[in-house]
């Protein structure tokens, strides 16, 4: 795929970094974005007084000068370096730097994918459960995520439906998800969100490999 295909849209940064470069980068910046996730519920929870705000809040925007010294503009991307590794951590469900992102990890199965987290007070929408708006998050990354898998390159949700069975409460949650059936460019997946109460959501998408990124015969 060469850089004229890709839509304008696309932003690709390509960085002279080595895989043991890129863990150690790794390595550094993950504990960040779990303390700023961990600020968040902490915030969200807090009882503490006015004069402990208000001092909160000076050592926040410090924290926030010192980052602020160099960054980049608009969104991180897909970096990518010249052995073929790629990582988007600004993603907004997985993302390595995205402290909005859940706490999804990845479980390697054979049958489609896996994700775990343990959702706490950030993601709550009814009281004492998660939020709706991140189950489709989270249905729509682990079943787009499936599809990239096996189409090998970039799947978009065409369309997802969502079956909400019963409320989900907040804690330990798993995501499975596995492709159904595909044909040419579209892959019809199907993804399920359980916790210890059984499967709380289920969801069928149709994910599609967009089309700037398919082999000429494939279109
Ligand atoms: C390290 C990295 C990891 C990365 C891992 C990342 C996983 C991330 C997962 C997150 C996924 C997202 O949130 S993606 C973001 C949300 N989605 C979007 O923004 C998509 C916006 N829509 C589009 O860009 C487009 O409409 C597409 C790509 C969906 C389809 O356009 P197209 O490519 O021109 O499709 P086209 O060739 O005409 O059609 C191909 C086949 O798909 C069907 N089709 C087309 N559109 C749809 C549709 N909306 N719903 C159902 N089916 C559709 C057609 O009927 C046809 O079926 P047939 O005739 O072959 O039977």
């Amino acid at each position: 795929m060469s850089n004229e295909q890709r839509p304008v849209w696309h932003k690709r940064v390509t960085e002279a970094i080595s895989a043991d470069e890129l863990a150690e980068r790794e390595a550094l910046w993950v504990p960040l974005t779990e303390e700023v996730r961990e600020l968040v519920s902490t915030a969200i929870l807090s009882e503490v007084d006015e004069h402990a705000v208000a001092l909160a809040r000076q050592h926040i925007r410090a924290a926030q000068e010192i980052l602020g010294t160099k960054v980049d503009t608009g969104s991180f991307g897909m970096h990518v370096n010249d052995e073929g590794l790629a990582w988007n951590w600004g993603n907004a469900a997985t993302g390595q730097k995205n402290a909005v992102a859940p706490p999804l990890c990845q479980v390697p199965i054979a049958d489609g994918v896996r994700y775990e987290a343990d959702f706490g007070a950030g993601y709550e929408g009814p009281p004492g459960c998660l939020h709706g708006g991140w189950i489709a998050l989270i249905l729509d990354h682990a079943s787009g995520r499936a599809a990239h898998l096996e189409g090998n390159g970039p799947t978009f949700t065409g369309t997802l439906t969502i079956r909400y069975l019963q409320p989900t409460r907040l804690g330990p949650a798993v995501a499975h998800a596995w492709v159904e059936t595909r044909t040419a460019n579209k892959f019809v997946v199907r993804c399920t969100l359980s916790t210890e109460d059984g499967v709380t959501a289920e969801s069928e998408g149709v994910f599609v490999l967009a089309r700037w990124a398919r082999k000429p015969q494939e279109d």
